[in-house]
């Protein structure tokens, strides 16, 4: 663990770009100080390696002060991955890799395996390992930056903006590729980023500075977007807040129907049966098919589309109608906010559910998807944002074990979507 202890930096001008910070990086977490520029992130973090001195207030590392450290021993513990990567230029790959493992003494074989294998590590091809750092991509090196970081398998890494110097999809890999490695390596991560989004995919816990080196606000991410505390805080994560959060909502808040899918072999009739046959019943508004849009699905249950009532052919097999495009999500691992992104990709208004390997599990409909979007915004106003499960980080394909909206099958068409998953 990382305690700031009431650490304040003032530098010689009289710049005071730290004051009075009190916090803790807790041990095998990822902690994101963001902020706008010149609040002091990057000051904060060189204090934890003493890159930069205190000028009040303690920083300690595991309970000992790390000003009673020497800075080379303090260093080795402590992994250090910089913006457009540092490496050095005149160095291989696997020679930048390898810094640390030599300086601890590793003999040249020994830290040119160790560099291979971190290589693999971070989804670089070996392959890479004798080339010079401009033979690389942007986002190839930084992958080579932080297998460095990792070369003598520190238990804590300072990340200082790694990603802000890659185009957004290498940027999102890698931010991918890091939780990837996380879940395996359980390091104590300090992480300094000026991008909220980034923030908010990565931080177990997020601490938002404000200009002058004060911490504003220091909380995991989705109760920091339900309850954002101030306005600066809340300008800070901007306008679409309510929609970042529903990153931290499981999708299986909203209900599933699997009465709703039909195999593309099915006659028109059956599937006119199953939307008339599926409203009656129990007087349930929510189980009313009439004037839903059916899904369609191969003989395989992978979905071929959405077919509007009114489209459906007049007579002979669903294989002559034309489905039309479909968005889907992944029940049981994606976020409600996926489902809305899949809701908007189809002219039905409601989205697919499918599972890991793509096969139909059911449909949330537009009623449902609603429906599960005012109980999150409910949640948001009494505290609770992902409290509705805690689908966990923004992004992550963690499991859901929130509460589920439940699965609807009142019909026939369960058995059609059976007999297509068959
Ligand atoms: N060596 C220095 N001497 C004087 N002032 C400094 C020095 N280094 C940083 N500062 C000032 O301290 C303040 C905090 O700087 P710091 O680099 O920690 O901010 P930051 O939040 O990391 O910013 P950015 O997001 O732009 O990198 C800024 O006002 C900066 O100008």
């Amino acid at each position: 663990m990382i305690t700031f202890d009431g650490v304040t930096k003032r530098y010689a001008d009289g710049t005071v770009a730290v004051d009075g910070l009190s916090l803790e990086v807790p041990t095998g977490e990822i902690t994101v100080f963001v902020g706008p520029s010149g609040c002091g992130k990057t000051t904060s973090l060189r204090m934890v390696n003493r890159m930069v001195e205190p000028t009040g207030g303690r920083v300690l590392l595991d309970g000992v002060d790390v000003s009673a450290v020497d800075p080379p021993a303090l260093r080795r513990g402590i992994g250090y991955v910089i913006q457009q990567a540092g490496l050095f230029p005149h160095r291989t790959v696997a020679e930048n890799v390898a810094t640390v493992p030599r300086l601890l003494g590793w003999d040249r074989r020994r830290a040119r395996a160790r560099a291979l294998e971190l290589l693999e590590r971070v989804g670089l091809e070996t392959a890479l390992a004798d080339r010079y750092p401009f033979q690389l991509s942007g986002g190839q090196q930084q992958r080579v930056g932080v297998a460095r970081a990792l070369a003598a398998d520190p238990p804590v890494l300072l990340m200082d903006e790694p990603f802000s110097a890659v185009d957004p999809v290498v940027r999102a890999s890698l931010q991918q590729e890091l939780l990837r490695l996380q879940a395996e390596l359980r390091k104590t991560i300090l992480f300094v980023t000026h991008d909220i989004d980034e923030a908010i995919t990565l931080g177990d816990r997020v601490a938002v500075f404000r200009t002058g080196g004060r911490l504003a606000r220091l909380d995991a991410p989705e109760r920091l977007l339900a309850e954002p505390a101030d306005d600066f805080v809340r300008g800070f994560l901007g306008r679409d807040r309510g929609i970042r959060r529903l990153s931290f909502v499981p999708g299986d808040t909203a209900r599933l129907r699997t009465d709703l899918t039909v195999p593309v072999t099915a006659d028109v009739a059956a599937a006119r049966a199953v939307l008339e046959g599926a409203g009656t019943g129990d007087g349930d508004r929510d189980r009313d098919a009439a004037g839903e849009w059916l899904v369609l699905v191969d003989p395989d249950g992978r979905p071929l589309g959405w077919v509007a009532p009114r489209a459906l052919p007049d007579t002979g097999t669903l294989a002559e109608a034309r489905p039309e495009p479909y968005g889907t999500f992944v029940r049981g691992r994606d976020p409600l906010r996926a489902v809305l992104d899949a809701a908007l990709l189809s002219p039905s208004g409601g989205a697919v559910a499918v599972d890991g390997s793509g096969r139909v599990e059911g449909v949330v409909t537009r009623r449902a998807l609603d429906a599960a979007l005012a109980r999150a915004a409910a949640g948001a106003g009494a505290g609770t944002a992902g409290g509705a499960g805690g689908a966990g980080r923004a992004d992550a394909s963690t499991g859901t074990a929130g509460v589920p909206g439940g699965v609807d099958a009142p019909g026939t068409v369960a058995a059609a979507g059976e007999a297509a998953g068959g």
